[in-house]
């Protein structure tokens, strides 16, 4: 059955299908793109699918054994189709589901595939050819298997085309996007950590830097956006860029995510030390504890994720303490601060407000430097961590994040500086990193909301450029001299996405939306399915 609608508007498809062995109501609105119905069994539940989410749509030839029971028994030969779709469930976890109807006209099967089929083919932002790397080391090393057992057939099942490459050694996939046709790909997809993302993050915003003849040295020069969007599968040993951008380290999630083309973007800050490009950073940015747990666990990868927490209890145990000075300067051009009680989730308007800002300047200036006068704040001291965090930077070891008010795309960082304190305070702090405790409600630890900032350690003010060296000879002999003392004349390193920088003295700034994930942000928590069914087709009608 179908009903008439004004012309120019497409038709509502009402029509009177099998279900298993009863019948149900199916209603595809393609107007609004909802496809709906109400399961004959299951206490009638209601099911409403945005076509947005819907992955495949399928021809299917019932089986021999559907065929004998019930009803088909009568029927000379049933059409039917099946319909692939996202089922959301608990804790931003999405599934992959299917619902099989039939009916016994051919012409009415046809009409339903193909207006199904059409309204695919209407989603333009899906990709269709995808450039894959994985990274058979990292995490547990699951990384091929994940792929090819739980994302592979996905991504078939949604006729997207793949070349896959497994890496070889680190840097094969960022050396790789430098020589690739890239404009044959709708995006890069990693399969690995933070690491691996970070990787091919290097490699495509470094392509169009290089393309678009941008010196990536010049601290000051102005980005070009990389607007081809990179996909995470997390096989990881933290996955904060996809627990922080999607709500859950989950391949099957973030395939799907990948396959219904979902697009996040993203700030990126650039590190410099004295005129020299050392990396581009998204998550964390640490120094002090954070980077010394990264440096000390580097040596212990073969123990795989539990390489950090064996790493951290060490750090926490050795409680050291670095002098410096951070300048920095404050955010003034976004509407959040730090201890907002309210997150960054789907749809945020203050990364919305950022974006509208972005496309002014653009406008306004072009790739031109604008000159930047605005105030720096200055402060000295004795630091046991100082972290800068582009996003929440949530995992599953911290599932709020380090600063759970932190945006994903406005353009600004959140600088946290825990000044030395006791051990007992530290561990106090850490512990709110993964409760639902406020871990800044102290009086040694501040927080920013920074566009830029810079470092420079006690030690290379103290000696010059050559810090590095410096602080690797006297460590040494400081720890075997006074082993229990926390104290310390040497440098830390700074710990960026994953990876140890060589300087400890850095200049920071960050990119507005820089990039672009196929992510969506993190949904508002539904308490349950059903509850999601009914909001969403509130807000769709
Ligand atoms: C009582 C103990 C409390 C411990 C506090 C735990 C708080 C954990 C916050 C972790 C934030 C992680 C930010 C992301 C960092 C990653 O970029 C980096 C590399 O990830 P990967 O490539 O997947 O290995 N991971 C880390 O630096 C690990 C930090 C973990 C520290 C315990
Ligand atoms: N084939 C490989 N062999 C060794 N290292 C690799 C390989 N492929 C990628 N890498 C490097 O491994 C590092 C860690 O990878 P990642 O996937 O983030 O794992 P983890 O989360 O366990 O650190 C990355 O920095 C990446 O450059
Ligand atoms: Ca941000």
């Amino acid at each position: 059955m179908e009903q008439q609608l004004p012309a120019g508007r497409r038709p509502r498809l009402v029509s009177s299908l099998g279900l298993g062995q009863r019948c149900c109501e199916v209603t595809l609105d393609q107007e609004r793109g909802l496809l709906a119905w109400r399961h004959p069994r299951r206490g009638g539940e209601n099911y409403f699918v945005p076509t947005s989410e819907i992955i495949a749509v399928e021809e299917t030839e019932l089986n021999k054994k559907q065929r004998n029971t019930g009803k088909w028994q009568k029927l000379a030969k049933p059409h039917a189709f099946t319909v692939y779709y996202v089922k959301k469930a608990r804790n931003h976890r999405w599934w992959c589901r299917d619902v099989t109807f039939w009916c016994v006209d051919e012409n009415l099967c046809n009409q339903w595939t193909q207006a199904l089929k059409e309204l695919l083919e209407m989603q333009k932002c899906r990709p269709k050819q995808l450039l894959v790397y994985i990274n058979p080391y990292g995490g547990k090393r699951q990384g091929k298997r994940i792929y090819e057992q739980k994302v592979a057939p996905l991504f078939s099942l949604a006729s997207i085309s793949t070349d896959v490459v497994i890496t070889e050694h680190a840097n094969h996939a960022k050396d790789n996007l430098f020589e690739v046709n890239i404009n044959k790909y709708d995006g890069v997809v990693c399969v690995g950590g933070d690491g691996m993302f970070s990787e091919v993050m290097h490699g495509l915003i470094g392509r169009m830097q290089k393309d678009s003849g941008i010196d990536q040295n010049n601290p000051k020069a102005p980005l070009v956006q990389c607007n081809i969007r990179i996909g995470i599968i997390p096989a990881g040993s933290t996955d904060c860029v996809c627990y922080s951008t999607v709500g859950i380290s989950d391949p099957v999630t973030s395939a799907l995510h990948i396959i219904v083309g979902d697009s996040q973007p993203l700030d990126v800050s650039s590190v410099h030390h004295n005129n020299t490009f050392l990396k581009y950073s998204v998550s964390l940015l640490g120094y002090g504890f954070y980077g010394d747990i990264l440096k000390d666990s580097e040596k212990k990868r073969w123990m795989g994720p539990m390489r950090y927490d064996y790493s951290g209890f060490k750090t926490f145990l050795s409680h050291h303490y670095y002098e410096g000075t951070i300048s920095f300067q404050p955010a003034k051009h976004t509407l959040g601060s730090p201890r907002d009680k309210d997150s960054c989730r789907t749809g945020c308007y203050i990364c919305k407000e950022s974006e509208q800002q972005l496309a002014e300047q653009q406008k306004k200036c072009g790739l031109k430097h604008e000159e930047d006068e605005e105030e720096w704040k200055v402060i000295k001291g004795k630091f046991l961590a100082i972290n800068a965090v582009n996003m929440s930077c949530a995992c599953p070891r911290s599932p709020k994040g380090l600063s759970p008010a932190a945006h994903l795309a406005d353009g600004s960082a959140d600088l946290i500086l825990v000044r030395k304190c006791s051990r007992f305070d530290f561990l106090r702090h850490l512990v709110r990193n993964t409760n639902q405790d406020d871990q800044f409600d102290f009086s040694f630890v501040d927080v920013y909301r920074v566009k830029s900032f810079q470092f420079t350690s006690k030690l290379s003010e103290d000696n010059g450029s050559n810090v590095t060296d410096i602080g690797k000879k006297r460590f040494g002999q400081f720890c075997r001299d006074h082993p229990a003392c926390c104290c310390n004349i040497a440098d830390s390193t700074w710990n960026c996405d994953g990876e140890t920088l060589d300087s400890s003295a850095i200049e920071v700034r960050v990119h507005c939306q820089l990039m672009k994930l196929f992510a969506r942000g993190i949904e508002e928590n539904c308490k349950d399915e059903a509850a999601y069914s009914h909001s969403s087709i509130e807000h769709l009608l």
